[in-house]
């Protein structure tokens, strides 16, 4: 619990004064069963109706301060849990921007979404009880203890024995449910994470017709937290009756030994009453520690969750004094990269690849699924870093540009198309806040949107539903290119994200981007046919670059090039 520290510190004044405020309502708590007394012994007994009603009043006025105590307590504890709450989940998702794809690769994004919310939750509600329950159950035993003592130390003798009997009962319920209840919690991971699953891959499981064996797969998640919630309730039941057991015994020897007390004249009975209420006060003050430690059990698991997040090691970040440079004229040099991602057993994606670019061209990246097409392009705006070798751009290795600098220069358009809920207008706009409405359309013309947004009724300001659902597949690829080349970047890399247009609007897209003069393209594409009119093409083979030219260069020189492109075009030449 130490890493929310810095978290809950802003807060101490309101951590401090719900503590205060519920020392009062303990106070008042602990005040009642005396003033009941004195009604009892002096008002009832001795038929003194005065005494009865001023003591009423006081009670009254106490209680009404308890409640205020308490409502104190309750405002400032939650203002300092909410508060507390609430930046840890800001702090949490700016860690999550600052990642890196490598830190990407290692939580998926569900179970950062359960981390964000849930997890925070469970915290901040161990901070909300904490703020309530840490000073009350102890105030409240120890007060207890105290007063007992006050009102008859010889009957607090009783509590000598039944305490430490209790405090061990209370002991042996956490030690043998604190594990079980650890158990519960690492069993209610499970079913979340087979529920993200699902749920993040509901349209595959449908078009699987997998239905069944998943709700089988969830069911057996689901029954094993049962059972699991099950024994550890069990465990602590059987327990709890012990406890009762205990208190109810107290109080026999309360009123036994404190009847016996009331005959010989050394005691009086509305005591005997106060006494009974204390040791029942003490016993729920140390219901309410066991209550507190299975909560601690539940919520240690989601504080591990939190701390991997916040201490997660983000292995790409901006040189610690960049040198202020930009991407000017977008050329790529690749000198001798190679690159392995961790976890990949040491096999290379990317071995050995030297190559350059220049301002202006586009290159069409070929080869086989796996031969590390993406891996390439994610090393230039530093999505990766090379494990050997160095990428260049402008000259300056990628590493010594500020990240965001870098990235500036660099429109990307990825194989999944992701877009926001919101209009078109605003979708494409997200590539550059500040364009204009004409340079808006002149992105859509070239990335071949624009006659397929003014068809729809609402043209440019037709909404997106959330990932942009109503739209084609090709529909969608086609604004994240607008999207790209609104930011009018000196390098445009398109991983795959012209897969779902057709041949015709293909090659105009291919005709426009050829026409963009003072941008470096890397298109990855699939089918040697679709990109054969690129400046060149750069092929890759298990992750070695096997050849960079000219179609016809290529057909000429390289014999596997040959080989890959008469597999693909029959005679390896286009007819
Ligand atoms: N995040 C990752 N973690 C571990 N290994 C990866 C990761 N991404 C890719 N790989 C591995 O690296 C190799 C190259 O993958 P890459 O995605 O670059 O290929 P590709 O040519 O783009 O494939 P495709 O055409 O199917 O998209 C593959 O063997 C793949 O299994």
């Amino acid at each position: 619990m130490k890493r929310f520290h810095p978290f809950l510190q802003p807060y101490w004044k309101s951590a401090l004064m719900a503590p205060l405020f519920m020392m009062l309502e303990v106070t008042c708590d602990l005040l009642q069963p005396t003033l009941m007394a004195r009604i009892v012994d002096k008002g009832i007994a001795g038929g003194n109706t005065d005494l009865i009603l001023g003591t009423g009043v006081l009670m009254t006025a106490v209680a009404l301060i308890g409640v205020g105590g308490g409502l104190g307590c309750t405002f400032f504890a939650c203002h300092a849990s909410q508060n507390f709450g609430a930046d840890l989940r800001a702090a949490l998702f700016a860690k999550t921007q600052s990642f890196s794809f490598k830190n990407l690769d290692a939580f998926s994004t569900a179970s950062l979404i359960t981390r964000l919310t849930n997890d925070v939750t469970q915290v901040q509600n161990i901070v909300l009880a904490m703020l309530r329950l840490m000073v009350r159950a102890p105030l409240l035993c120890l007060g207890g203890i105290l007063m007992a003592v006050a009102l008859n130390p010889g009957l607090a003798t009783i509590l000598g024995v039944t305490l430490p009997l209790l405090a061990l009962t209370l002991f042996l319920i956490i030690r043998s449910g604190f594990p079980l209840f650890s158990q519960v919690q690492q069993r209610l991971d499970r079913v979340n994470a087979v529920l993200r699953e699902n749920l993040s891959g509901v349209r595959v499981i449908k078009a699987f017709v997998r239905s069944d064996y998943e709700i089988g797969r969830f069911g057996k998640a689901n029954s094993d937290l049962a059972d699991m919630t099950i024994r550890a309730g069990r465990r602590v039941g059987t327990t709890m009756p012990a406890m009762f057991a205990l208190m109810n015994l107290s109080v026999v020897a309360v009123i036994w030994f404190g009847g016996l007390r009331v005959d010989s004249g050394n005691m009086q009975v509305g005591q005997v009453m106060a006494f009974i209420t204390y040791v029942t006060q003490i016993l729920f003050a140390l219901m309410m520690v066991a209550f507190m430690t299975v909560m601690l059990t539940r919520a240690k698991a989601s504080s591990d969750r939190i701390g991997e997040v916040l201490e997660a090691k983000v292995d790409i970040s901006s040189p610690a004094r960049p040198a202020g440079h930009r991407v000017q004229l977008g050329r790529i040099e690749f000198e001798n990269v190679s690159f392995c991602y961790d976890g990949n057993g040491g096999v290379p994606a990317l071995q050995g690849i030297t190559f350059s670019a220049s301002p202006g061209e586009l290159i069409a990246v070929l080869g086989a699924t796996g031969s590390g097409k993406s891996t390439l392009v994610n090393l230039i705006p530093r999505f990766y870093d090379v494990s050997s070798g160095r990428v260049l751009i402008d000259g300056v290795d990628v590493r010594d540009y500020g990240l965001d600098d870098l990235r500036q220069g660099i429109g990307m358009v990825f194989q999944e198309s992701r877009l926001f809920s919101g209009t078109i207008l605003e979708n494409i706009r997200w590539g550059n806040p500040e364009a204009s409405a004409a340079e808006i359309e002149q992105a859509a013309r070239t990335a071949q949107a624009h006659e397929f947004i003014s068809k729809f009724p609402n043209g440019y300001d037709t909404r997106l539903d959330q990932r942009g659902l109503n739209l084609s597949g090709g529909q969608k690829q086609r604004l994240s290119i607008a999207r790209a080349l609104l930011r009018k970047p000196r390098i445009l890399l398109l991983d795959d994200a012209a897969s779902a247009l057709d041949p015709a609007t293909e090659a105009r897209l291919r005709k426009e981007l050829r026409g963009l003069k003072e941008t470096t393209c890397l298109m990855i594409a699939q089918r040697v046919a679709s990109v054969l009119d690129a400046d060149r093409l750069l092929l890759l083979d298990e992750g070695r670059l096997i050849g960079l030219g000219t179609h016809r260069q290529l057909m000429a020189e390289c014999p596997l090039c040959r080989e890959i492109f008469a597999s693909q075009l029959g005679n390896g030449r286009l007819e």
